[in-house]
């Protein structure tokens, strides 16, 4: 006999820590399912503690929920349901005025996740949390992580300090733990990009990448980071994300600028950026249908400019009002390994590194090689782009299994599945130079969160029985849970199957 819940019991599980929604009067626990639902854990916000029988049977068949959900969390009927879309007792948290928590409540990235769907404005939410389509790539750049363990070195003396310092690309930082380039910052955060420089100066110099969609040009960041007061005088190696434009002598221009600046930008008109990502994996805007969904009318700030990108207004189309599609519509979709990289290579001075971001098979990765990249990020976008892509650790085991000398000739970064120094660890364990986090989420907290992930690297590698980056080795995991997942050669063959012309 199924448990009966009261409207008042319902109603008082309407946050992301405890989320309850009614359905045709049963009521479920959304809770854990709540942050990878693929239409956003905002429009479950909205439900939350009420009956959402009209806004889910709108959208979903009736068995769904029972097919996604495990039978532990049904946890009753409801006792009087209210008619469908009626208003709650209590209200909701987007019915009052949100107000964010303190940074001290939040001790883990999760944490700020979660937090970030409390408070931020619909649009800003659908836009910096959505992912591609059915959202498995988003998901699986975390839970392959959690498929790998740790094999722990006991009894070792880890009492010595460690010290996170390496150099990226040439660069000294303070932790191999940098931030990926995100776009519009000011949709989060009114100082949005720049905001990202304070905090990295103030850990002791970590890299960041600047999109070419910023909403501050990367001379303004550079001018954030140097101007910033800090106990560290460690410089911020700021990189430069391209997305190179339709118009190809905007992005001409963009380089030149950033690499050829007057002398009152920097001293001796060195360059602006110490190395330029040319993201390579979203030839097209991913289809993100949690973002396309909202309006973009919807409490979006006012300014989203993007002035190293060609101006667009965001509007809404007959897909949708995707703001990531429908600002990315400058970005070319013909660029070539033959042809783009020598003419970015030839734009660039020679001491400025050209990475490729976004690799994601072990043929590309040495075709970066080949084509003389100093570095590759192994990245689907955080799953935003082409969902059902690998998650990047595989391809990162993937480059181990099938071409392991490409760790000789380029450095391998490694980003998507925001997470755990757990996760990091393991990354540099099988070779990664770097692990790249997507801090536009939480520019808010981001030196916070940067804090957490150094402490909990630092924490798994003393549990491991290490004290130094040099330390970490393959060694340390047991990968036989994906190993079965991880393509066995660089030949773009399928193993078995074979295509052939159908006969009938
Ligand atoms: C809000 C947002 C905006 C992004 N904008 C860009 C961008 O302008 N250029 C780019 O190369 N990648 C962009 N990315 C992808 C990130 O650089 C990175 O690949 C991804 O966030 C890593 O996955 P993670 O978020 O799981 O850490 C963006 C990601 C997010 C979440």
């Amino acid at each position: 006999m199924p448990q009966t819940l009261s409207p008042s019991e319902l109603s008082a599980h309407n946050t992301v820590a405890s989320l309850w929604i009614a359905i045709d009067g049963d009521v479920y626990d959304f809770t854990e399912f709540a942050p990878t639902h693929p239409g956003g854990l905002s429009v479950l916000l909205q439900h939350a503690g009420k009956d959402g029988t009209a806004a889910y049977n709108a959208v979903h068949s009736s068995s769904l929920v029972k097919s996604i959900l495990p039978v532990s969390k049904h946890l009753g009927r409801l006792s009087s349901p209210p008619p469908p879309g009626s208003p709650s007792p209590s209200p909701s948290p987007r019915e009052t005025t949100p107000t964010k928590p303190p940074l001290s409540s939040l001790i883990s990235v999760n944490d700020f996740r979660l937090a970030a769907h409390t408070f931020l404005p619909p649009k800003t939410l659908a836009f910096i949390s959505s992912a591609a389509t059915d959202c498995h790539t988003h998901r699986r750049n975390s839970t392959a992580y959690s498929e790998i363990t740790l094999r722990p070195r006991v009894l070792v003396d880890v009492s010595a300090p460690v010290s996170l310092k390496t150099t990226i690309l040439n660069q000294p930082v303070a932790s191999p733990i940098f931030v990926s380039p995100t776009s519009l910052g000011k949709t989060v955060h009114p100082d949005g990009e720049l905001e990202i420089a304070r905090a990295c100066k103030e850990l002791g110099g970590v890299a960041q990448i600047v999109s070419t969609s910023a909403s501050f040009s990367v001379a303004d960041v550079v001018r954030a980071a140097a101007e910033h007061p800090s106990a560290s005088d460690d410089p911020v190696p700021i990189f430069l994300q391209l997305y190179v434009d339709k118009h190809a002598p905007n992005t001409e221009a963009l380089l030149h600028s950033l690499t050829h600046p007057d002398s009152s930008s920097t001293p001796n008109n060195a360059p602006l950026i110490k190395g330029v990502f040319l993201t390579v994996d979203a030839p097209v805007p991913g289809k993100r249908e949690a973002d396309e969904r909202v309006s973009a009318s919807a409490s979006l700030p006012p300014s989203t400019t993007t002035p190293m990108a060609t101006q667009l207004t965001p509007t809404t189309d007959a897909r949708g009002s995707a703001l990531g599609r429908l600002m990315a519509s400058y970005i070319s979709p013909s660029l070539t390994w033959r042809r783009t990289l020598p003419w970015l290579r030839a734009r660039l001075p020679p001491d400025v590194p050209l990475v490729v971001k976004g690799v994601q098979t072990a043929r590309d990765a040495l075709r970066a090689a080949d084509a003389g990249a100093d570095g590759i990020v192994l990245s689907n976008h955080g799953g935003r782009s082409l969902d059902t892509a690998p998650a990047s650790v595989l391809v990162l085991l993937e480059l181990q299994r099938c071409c392991p000398e490409v760790f000789d000739r380029v450095q391998v970064f490694v980003e998507g599945g925001v997470g755990r120094g757990t996760d990091v660890f393991k990354a540099l364990c099988l070779g990664a130079r770097g692990w790249a986090w997507g801090g536009g989420c939480f520019m808010e907290g981001v030196r916070r969160v940067l804090e957490i992930l150094n402490d909990e690297l630092v924490t798994t590698m003393k549990m491991c029985g290490v004290t130094s980056l040099d330390e970490l080795h393959p060694g340390l995991l047991n990968t036989r849970a994906v190993d079965h997942l991880v393509p066995e050669s660089v030949s773009e063959e399928h193993p078995y199957a074979k295509w052939r012309r159908s006969k009938i």
